[in-house]
């Protein structure tokens, strides 16, 4: 196998077929929806709250709300189901979130999609939570992770999953790589490429995209759609603390395995850093939707699937060359 990351990969320009980059369509499918950009906040308690799910949802993105205040996600779906809203919330597999799962059907409370979100999904007690929640509540949209192999996509698409999460250890806060020596930190992309060949369904990679041409090269290497969360820390609508250090407004940006999430310092494989506040979420959505919308006019096409086929060379680590944004 061939081993990247984004970093070591440019892609190659095709004939332009638009006047103007306006006219191409970012937008994507998944699970029965469409959305503006193939693009989705990490479900991490310092990027993602109520509110901002809110806005998201209201305004053509899609969204999953973390797990980390669980008492609270039976009235988050209600609510949203009240406001003409599509309900997006994420599940563990401890013994209570199988009970979960029951309680909302019982409730007849039906989230239009489940992130089963554990640090290594290939287990068969994901497996047992996809069917369990295909039991109790048949038309969710499930998606399953994380995994960072071919075989995990495979197994969890076979025991019903409609999408998988793909990456184990590339994200800005983790540490797993260093703590345990696992994962696909370091070669995110070949590793999202090697699991894209053997998947039948839609793939969101997780973890790893510094750039919004990260992006753009994730769906080259076979994501529907892109988990991100250092780059939407730091937002005046993301909800993690912000502090003031010498006179310079940050944000709190902490991993869901680190300590500062989990209260408690077992099993640790995570960090916690400073981003530099840096405007309205709204406005780097934007952003990105238009860089995404330029990438497709380099690909020689209108909408994402140019993006798909595009050529690329593999430039090691060469590419910024001492330039900085
Ligand atoms: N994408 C990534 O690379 C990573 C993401 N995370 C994030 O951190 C959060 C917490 O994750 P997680 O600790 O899985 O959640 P949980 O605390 O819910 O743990 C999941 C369950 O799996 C068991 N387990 C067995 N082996 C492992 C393993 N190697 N790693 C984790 N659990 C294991 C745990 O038991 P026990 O605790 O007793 O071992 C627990 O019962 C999630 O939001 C996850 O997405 C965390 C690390 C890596
Ligand atoms: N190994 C760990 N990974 C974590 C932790 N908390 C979150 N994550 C993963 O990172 C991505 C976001 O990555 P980024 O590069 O865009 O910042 C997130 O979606 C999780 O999959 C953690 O504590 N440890």
């Amino acid at each position: 196998m061939e081993i990247f990351d984004y970093e070591d990969i440019q892609l190659i320009p095709n004939k332009c077929i638009v006047r103007s980059r306006k006219e191409v369509d970012t937008s994507v499918e998944f699970g029965g929806r469409t959305f503006k950009i193939p693009v989705v906040p990490a479900n991490m308690q310092t990027i993602i709250d109520e509110p901002l799910a809110k806005w998201l949802a209201a305004n053509g993105y899609f969204y999953v709300m973390h797990r980390f205040e669980p008492e609270r996600r039976a009235a988050f779906i209600k609510q949203m189901h009240e406001d003409g809203l599509f309900a997006s919330i994420s599940v563990g597999v401890k013994d209570e979130e199988f009970a979960f799962i029951k309680e909302l059907a019982g409730a007849q409370l039906n989230p239009e999609y489940i992130t089963i979100d554990i640090a290594h999904g290939h287990a068969q007690i994901v497996m047992d939570m996809i069917q369990h929640i295909k039991k109790y509540l048949p038309d969710a949209f499930v998606i399953a992770g994380n995994v960072g192999t071919p075989e995990g996509v495979r197994e969890l698409e076979n025991a019903g999953a409609d999408a998988t999460k793909v990456g184990i250890g590339p994200g800005k806060v983790c540490i797993t790589k260093i703590k345990t020596g696992f994962g696909t930190g370091g070669w995110q992309l070949a590793a999202l490429r090697w699991c894209a060949k053997a998947a039948r369904k839609p793939i969101i990679t997780d973890g790893g995209i510094r750039t919004h041409g990260d992006i753009a090269k994730s769906l080259r290497f076979g994501a529907t759609m892109c988990m991100i969360g250092s780059l939407f820390a730091g937002h005046e609508e993301t909800p993690g603390k912000k502090v003031t250090v010498d006179g310079k407004r940050y944000q709190e940006y902490f991993g869901s395995a680190s300590e500062y999430q989990k209260g408690d310092h077992h099993n640790v494989e995570g960090k916690k850093m400073l981003i530099p506040l840096k405007g309205h979420i709204a406005d780097t959505l934007k952003e990105m939707q238009e860089d995404l919308q330029s990438a497709v006019s380099y690909a020689g096409g209108r909408d994402l699937a140019a993006l798909t086929k595009v050529d690329y060379v593999i430039v090691k680590n060469s590419i910024f060359n001492g330039d900085q944004y």
